[in-house]
């Protein structure tokens, strides 16, 4: 069920920490926005060192897992931190420590389908000044933040051309982002349900499942968990829409006073 008014963390009830007491919270991370603030161009989304330590420190005591839409491999050099698992290209790629891993099986029709997809889509990097095309293993992102307004809807038609060329590719949002994935029943709450069952921790009743995001993609994971009551959504810098998490923090500054009080 989505509210449109979820509780902040660090309200005037406590009504976030009467729920984690006394379990052991495992920690399903978004990277951009969530770990980092968003900035201009993505490359520049470099995690600060305290936000670094806190993942180490948090590693150390419970699951934490960072599950993005960026490329597995990027977030993974990003974070840089080797007891995290880490699912990429919105859950498509997952890995983890002691051999945990899973990628699509259908990575070898997928693939070559992306690579002419991706040959499509840099056309509109090359017409549209300011316009990021981001090849992830399983998705392709336009990137339109610092593209010229006037020229946001050519850009966004041009994208849809380019989609309805592609059968059984679908499209993503996000900020100022507009992307290609495969047209699949799989998402960031299918990886995150995916783990915990890996993990052994589904059926294990002394865990709380936290799941913090920022954005579109954020919302199957908040589902997944509020499902059934398997876990808590909380959503940064929430906009006002209706959502799937129950709780807010207000910035990346609070994610990191949240971890510091899970310490
Ligand atoms: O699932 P996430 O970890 O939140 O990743 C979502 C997308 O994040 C990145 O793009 C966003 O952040 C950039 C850096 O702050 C910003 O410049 C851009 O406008 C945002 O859309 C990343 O580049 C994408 O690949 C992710 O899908």
């Amino acid at each position: 069920m989505t509210k449109s008014n979820p509780k902040p963390v660090f309200g005037d009830q406590n009504d976030f920490f009467e729920e984690v007491k006394g379990r052991k919270t495992a920690l399903f991370l978004d990277y951009d926005g969530t770990l980092t603030p968003i900035v201009s161009r993505p490359e520049d989304a470099q995690i600060s060192q305290e936000m670094k330590d806190l993942l180490a420190q948090l590693a150390e005591k419970y699951t934490v897992a960072v599950i993005t839409g960026r490329d597995m491999d990027d977030v993974k050099k990003l974070v840089g931190l080797n007891n995290l698992v880490y699912a990429g290209s919105h859950g498509f790629r997952i890995s983890g420590p002691d051999g945990l891993y899973k990628e699509h099986e259908k990575t070898s029709v997928l693939l070559p389908e992306l690579n002419i997809i991706e040959k499509e889509l840099m056309e509109l990097q090359k017409k549209y000044k300011g316009v990021q095309i981001d090849r992830k293993r399983y998705a392709i992102g336009v990137h339109y933040r610092n593209a010229k307004d006037e020229e946001i809807d050519d850009i966004l038609a041009d994208f849809e051309e380019v989609l309805a060329k592609n059968p059984g590719y679908k499209k993503g949002t996000g900020k100022k982002i507009v992307e290609i994935k495969p047209d699949l029943d799989w998402h960031k709450g299918k990886a995150v349900l995916w783990i915990l069952q890996e993990l052994g921790l589904a059926a294990d009743d002394s865990v709380i499942p936290v799941y913090i995001g920022d954005d579109d993609t954020d919302e199957d994971a908040f589902e997944a968990l509020e499902t059934d009551g398997i876990g808590i959504g909380i959503m940064v810098e929430h906009s006002g829409n209706s959502t799937h998490a129950s709780y807010t923090l207000k910035d990346v500054d609070e994610v990191a006073t949240l971890f510091k009080k899970l310490l």
